[in-house]
């Protein structure tokens, strides 16, 4: 049944043919905004009712609206318009009654919804899509426009053109490597923000001025969240004495890997802090970007890249005796690791030496895995993908351990270590947390000033929600 509200002679049908439109007022023309600095996808918009001379100079433009018996379309412009089922639109009401807005938690029934449910009327009003539900409350709605933009879903819009901001690095980020001041982060929040805004960019960054102590990148290591302990311990302080059942307590080289594939969730992030090496050379610190290679590994044999990214990879952890670590499920993960929804490459894992018997390949697969093994290999040890960089005491660097490889050459001499392991939901909450406050996204800034929204802190709209 169709809940005629108003009827628009509109020119495009976001609907099933006989949709009800909303009109904000029979005839309103469909008028291209002229006004510099419109965001592109609102340059064509209805007008509201033409205001009275009076009022012309506060126009308010919106979006055209529309609902029928399953769907609410919203027309951004001719061209783009999006449907929201109208179970979905009322699953997602953030009223006070179906959302708490300070535990951020649902408290609508959503098995309550009827499934039948639809609009008794939709009106596009300044703050957002108001939906006035045909239940036995008439519970109202609203849909602010920028979080209506963001969780799009037919189609999807907040991805459309939206460019990674990471930057994919090979051996010349020698020439400029992101860094930040140890004082600059102490001090507060703000550094804290370009210290993390460096890692998710780069994958990595440097931290200068740190004091040479155990106690001081302790404390730094801790700024970004609680340190993750393992079999290693919590702060680890090393040297080349196998107090730990691993390589890295050696004087052996390292090739490119990165930490705890042996795990089902590797750590997010890894500080390094070298407090001094005396008596001998090496122990130079390599770093390279594991998101960058797997670029050109796929460039250059995307067959190569397919193995990488399907075959799993199983490992362990076995050198300390009350302990042995294997992922779960025991085949492992693959090498290259993407987002099933966006298909983007959100993790690499890789450590060779850490890697068990590969026992689950098949008979067919073995010599091109191999084969993609060694094309990789052979990408992350070009000179064009290594940095090669000796840390000093004073000098700490954080890397993103789901997507930058690290490794040492071999040394001599004493040589101590510090540094700590990081959750990368740690790494990421916290990271979230500093870009509400310094660089919100269009959503929280066109909803800031709403009644009720940010509550105990946080906007209700956050898309993290
Ligand atoms: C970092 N710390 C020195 C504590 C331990 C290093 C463990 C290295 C291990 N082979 C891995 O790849 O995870
Ligand atoms: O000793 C170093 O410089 C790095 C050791 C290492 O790769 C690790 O602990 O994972």
């Amino acid at each position: 049944m169709l809940r005629a509200s108003h009827l628009l002679r509109a020119s495009f049908r976001p609907l099933a043919r006989g949709a009800a439109t909303h009109a904000l007022r029979r005839g309103a023309p469909l008028v291209r905004n002229l006004k510099a600095g419109i965001p592109s996808s609102s340059r064509y918009l209805a007008t509201v009712a033409p205001a009275a001379p009076e009022e012309q100079k506060q126009e308010t433009h919106l979006p055209i609206v529309s609902s029928d018996a399953s769907q609410v379309a919203v027309g951004w412009d001719p061209r783009t318009w999006s449907r929201f089922h109208n179970i979905w639109l009322r699953d997602h009401c953030r009223c006070p009654k179906c959302f708490h807005s300070i535990t951020k938690q649902r408290l609508l029934n959503t098995f309550e919804i009827p499934k039948d449910i639809a609009p008794l009327h939709v009106s596009p009003k300044p703050d957002g899509l108001q939906v006035v539900w045909s239940s036995s409350d008439s519970h109202t709605s609203l849909y602010p426009w920028e979080w209506l933009k963001q969780n799009s879903y037919d189609p999807p819009l907040a991805r459309q053109g939206e460019i990674s901001d990471k930057v994919l690095w090979g051996s010349k980020i020698a020439q400029a490597p992101p860094t930040v001041a140890y004082d600059e982060v102490m001090q507060g929040d703000a550094g804290l923000f370009k210290w993390l805004s460096n890692v998710d960019r780069f994958g990595f960054s440097f931290i200068t001025g740190v004091p040479p102590t155990p106690e001081a990148t302790e404390e730094l290591s801790e700024k970004i969240g609680f340190i993750r302990e393992t079999h290693y311990g919590k702060f680890w302080d090393f040297t080349s004495d196998l107090a730990k059942g691993d390589t890295a307590y050696t004087t052996l080289a390292l090739g490119a890997h990165t930490d705890n594939t042996y795990f089902t969730d590797p750590c997010g992030l890894q500080l390094f802090h070298l407090l001094s090496h005396t008596g001998g050379t090496g122990g130079t610190t390599l770093l390279v970007d594991g998101f960058y290679v797997a670029s050109i590994l796929k460039g250059l044999n995307p067959s190569a890249y397919n193995i990488l990214s399907k075959v799993p990879v199983p490992a362990h952890a076995a050198g300390e005796p009350t302990s042995l670590y294997r992922p779960n499920p025991p085949a492992g993960f693959s090498t290259l690791n993407h987002d099933r929804w966006s298909n983007e490459l959100m993790q690499v894992r890789w450590n060779n030496d850490d890697r068990s018997v590969m026992s689950h390949l098949a008979p067919t697969e073995v010599e091109e895995w191999y084969e993609a093994i060694r094309l990789w290999n052979k990408c992350l040890k070009s000179a064009d993908s290594e940095y090669w960089v000796q840390l000093q005491p004073g000098t700490a660097v954080v890397v993103d351990n789901h997507r930058v490889l690290h490794g040492r050459s071999a040394f001599d001499g004493k040589r101590r270590m510090c540094g700590a392991y990081i959750g990368v939901d740690e790494y990421r909450s916290k990271l979230a947390v500093l870009s509400e406050t310094f660089s919100p996204d269009s959503v929280l800034r066109s909803t800031a000033t709403l009644p009720e929204t940010v509550v105990n802190g946080r906007n209700i709209w956050n898309v993290a929600l």
